[in-house]
């Protein structure tokens, strides 16, 4: 027995030749947002829709609630909110009439379907434009409208699927902070997204994926560690004995090593924010006049680099 909302277990999808999904594994407890980040064509899509039960898995098992998902599956899909990538609104109803029209579809009536609608509009912040037609929505209003859809059926995993590609960056911000109330809210969130900034943001947990394999899950701390990553420091400095600073900043603990050019000593450190202060003030100590401080850490760009050897943005 397990109390995660979503078990994925071994899957594989091909088309053809080829292998777009290959045993891909993961689970999502409730409460949780799980990313799935990977660049276009990694089989994001793929994986998603077979979660969803939308299209059949050539291999392995979804379990949604405790019960199997295969496309022709009814009970599990009951549990779950689908936001695809393409927008599924109709263009000359107003969002109220939009979020109405697929309450009823869902089975929702009266009183409870007003109401639910009315909750719907507010967590996705487009209650003041409710009575307009969604035509009429920026790009990124008639995306919010989109996740609406999805969440009308109070969902206990909501399955998003890029949802801030192309938007503009106000409906960005309404979007992530929507999908941060939801997870608050304890709703089970499977995001996909080839941001890292957005899985960084939100996710619990990150799975990055590539050319349809699971290449390393964890949260975001566990990820960087396995770039072995270190923080560095770099000092610019204008005047002063760098070398006499450097010395003395190689016995700071937490600094691993120091290397020093002409107007720059640049640190390899364990915790660059924790540290910089000290170091700034040693290099000062030595009449070292700064120009400037620079602290680089390792993110999930550079798991992605590590793992794969390409960027995320290939
Ligand atoms: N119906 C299909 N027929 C043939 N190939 C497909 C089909 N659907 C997806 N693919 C291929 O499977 C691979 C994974 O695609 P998928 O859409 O899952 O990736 P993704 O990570 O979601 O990327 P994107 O964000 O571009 O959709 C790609 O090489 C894609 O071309």
């Amino acid at each position: 027995m397990t109390d995660d909302v979503l078990v994925v277990d071994s899957l594989v999808r091909r088309f053809g030749d080829l292998t777009a999904v290959d045993e891909v594994s993961f689970r999502i407890a409730p409460g949780e947002t799980y990313g799935l980040l990977g660049p276009n064509g990694a089989g994001k899509t793929t994986t998603i829709s077979m979660v969803a039960g939308l299209i059949a898995a050539d291999a392995g098992t979804v379990t949604v609630a405790g019960e199997p998902m295969t496309p022709r599956t009814t009970e599990p899909k009951r549990h779950l909110g689908l936001v695809p990538q393409e927008l599924a609104i109709y263009p000359d109803l107003t969002g109220r009439e939009n979020l109405t029209l697929f309450g009823r579809l869902q089975g929702l009536r009266g009183s409870e379907l007003r109401s639910r609608v009315d909750e719907v509009l507010s967590l996705i912040g487009l209650a003041d434009r409710a009575k307009d037609r969604s035509k009429e929505y920026s790009g990124g209003m008639k995306r919010r409208l989109n996740i609406g859809i999805g969440l009308l059926n109070r969902p206990t995993l909501l399955i998003l699927d890029e949802p801030t590609v192309g938007v503009d960056p106000q409906s960005r911000h309404a979007i992530l902070e929507s999908v941060e109330a939801l997870s608050g809210e304890g709703m089970a969130v499977l995001y996909t997204t080839h941001y890292m900034e957005e899985a960084e943001r939100l996710c619990d947990r990150i799975g990055i994926i590539d050319s349809g394999r699971l290449q390393a899950e964890g949260t975001r701390d566990d990820l960087i560690r396995l770039t072995g990553g270190v923080d560095t420091i770099r000092l610019g400095a204008t005047g002063g004995d760098l070398a006499a600073a450097a010395e003395e900043l190689r016995q700071i603990p937490g600094v691993e090593r120091v290397q020093v050019d002409r107007r720059s000593a640049t640190l390899t450190v364990k915790d660059a924010p924790a540290l910089v202060a000290q170091v700034v003030g040693t290099a000062a100590d030595h009449g070292v006049t700064l120009s400037d401080v620079e602290i680089s850490r390792p993110d999930l760009e550079s798991v992605f680099l590590h793992l794969t050897g390409k960027g995320l943005r290939d």
